[in-house]
């Protein structure tokens, strides 16, 4: 059985056109006026008035991390279901090898749990530790997984981060395998001078997170990164940017010529640090590494965003609970497990905020939310575009519906939401993936274990024009 979408208005990165688009056996086989139905049983969705998207790709996730002696509250299953009812059919969550845990053994850990995910998902791989195994896996990574990207963390010193010497190995190999690194960019020793400080001083409340990471220690981390990849002839790309520091530098280097690319998410959009000042330790759901920031950075990541100096928009969708997770941290900042949830939100408040408020047009919207990603991380066209061949994910969006986002409503596993009350405009009326419609007028209808393991290819990058 196939679907029908007749009468919707096509958005793409670069196009916008009526048509209707026929799907069948997952794929979609056309993109054309005057569609008809090709069996009795085919479903036909009336798009009038509606758009067409191509379907989310979340280039940054975690499900079922173990993380700060918990575990992120959305599994795969939940994780994407939550995706799905935003419109968000793809992810690329990381294998976080635990230190000691090589990285074909963290390989075989999270394709077993990401078995019941609802929909596609892929992963990069985090270089947490090294052992004289660590650059052949990465290499067997790429050659017989389809895991074309690695990721590395500056920060969390002692746990899954990693000093400069080991990063410029996992860029040197990188190099050699053509695929990408990634970096979260936070001067490790600098937080932690800075937390113990803070707690010497008595100073336990969730606002001495976000102060134990200021802007700088993320503009520095953004700035050495971007210099290693420069002399060891990497592309690099940068997750969850935040500040203005950052963007300054990841400017300054695009600017040169050098193949720098940044995702940012809504949090680091749409919120402010005041968030910090809740009463009651509300303050503790927004804690995430790098933090909030104070007003004036969030102007700064729009404006890069619509420059093209910020590429993606992910969401680092990493739940954590209040109660019996993040007041895990109740007397130490130090110990709330770190993220939030957002999955399910980031088409809404990316359109709202960016679409229907004016910062950008209806094709950057398309390319910050799903085609960019797909490319950058070897996925397109098979997602990320609706075109004949493509995978047959498709979000069928009504831009005149209007919500109010809600942790009593949404499909994150996860007691707060970092978005309680804010309105959106504009809401999926039916999200297909796989070629199956799995999420219609309000409510889903996923299939624990449809999804698919996705190998990635590898994207060539543009040679930079100055080294
Ligand atoms: N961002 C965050 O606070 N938690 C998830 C892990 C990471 O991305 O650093
Ligand atoms: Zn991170
Ligand atoms: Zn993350």
């Amino acid at each position: 059985m196939g679907i029908l979408i007749k009468n919707g208005e096509i958005i793409t990165a670069s196009d916008r056109f009526v048509a209707d688009v026929y799907c069948e056996e997952g794929r979609i086989s056309a993109v054309a006026p005057g569609l008809e139905k090709q069996r009795a049983d085919d479903t036909v969705i009336d798009a009038s008035g509606q758009i067409i998207l191509p379907g989310g790709v979340d280039a940054h996730v975690h499900m079922e991390l173990p993380f700060m002696g918990t575990e992120s509250s959305d599994d795969f299953e939940t994780g994407t279901a939550a995706g799905v009812a935003g419109g968000t059919t793809t992810i690329i969550d990381f294998v976080i090898p635990s230190r000691g845990q090589h990285l074909l053994d963290g390989y075989a850990m999270w394709m077993e749990k990401a078995k019941k995910s609802v929909s596609d998902y892929a992963f990069h791989m985090a270089v947490t530790w090294f052992s004289d195994r660590t650059l052949t896996e990465m290499e067997t990574c790429v050659r017989d997984h389809g895991i074309t990207s690695f990721k590395t963390f500056m920060a969390y010193r002692g746990a899954i981060g990693i000093e400069d010497p080991e990063l410029i190995q996992v860029m040197e190999k990188s190099a050699t395998l053509g695929s990408l690194v990634t970096v979260h960019a936070e001067h490790g020793d600098a937080v932690v001078a800075l937390q113990k400080k803070f707690l010497r001083e008595g100073k336990t409340e969730p606002k001495y997170h976000a102060m134990s990471r200021p802007a700088p220690v993320e503009g520095e981390a953004t700035a050495r990164a971007i210099m290693l990849a420069r002399m060891m002839g990497n592309p690099v790309y940068i997750v969850h940017v935040t500040c203005k520091e950052a963007v300054d530098a990841i400017v300054e280097a695009r600017t040169r010529g050098q193949v720098v690319m940044a995702e940012t998410c809504p949090q680091y959009l749409l919120l402010d640090d005041s968030v910090y000042e809740k009463p009651d330790f509300e303050g503790a759901a927004y804690v995430m590494s790098p933090p909030i920031r104070p007003k004036g950075h969030q102007d700064a990541l729009w404006a890069a965003v619509a420059a093209g100096h910020i590429q993606t928009v992910a969401t680092d969708h990493c739940p954590f609970n209040q109660v019996g997770q993040k007041d895990m941290g109740k007397d130490n900042f130090a110990r709330i497990p770190n993220g939030a949830a957002g999955i399910e939100n980031r088409l809404g408040l990316l359109w709202t905020a960016g679409v229907v408020e004016g910062r950008f047009d209806v094709h950057k919207f398309v390319d910050l939310f799903a085609t960019q990603p797909a490319k950058i991380f070897g996925l397109y066209p098979r997602k990320g575009a609706v075109v004949p061949g493509a995978d047959a994910d498709i979000v069928v969006f009504d831009p005149h519906a209007t919500d109010v986002i809600s942790a009593k409503t949404h499909h994150h596993r996860c007691d707060r939401s970092i978005f309680e009350g804010f309105q959106v405009k504009g809401k999926p009326s039916h999200v297909i993936v796989n070629g199956r419609v799995q999420f219609k007028e309000g409510k889903l209808d996923v299939q624990r274990g449809a999804g698919r393991y996705l190998p990635r290819q590898i994207h060539t990058f543009p040679k930079p024009v100055q080294s």
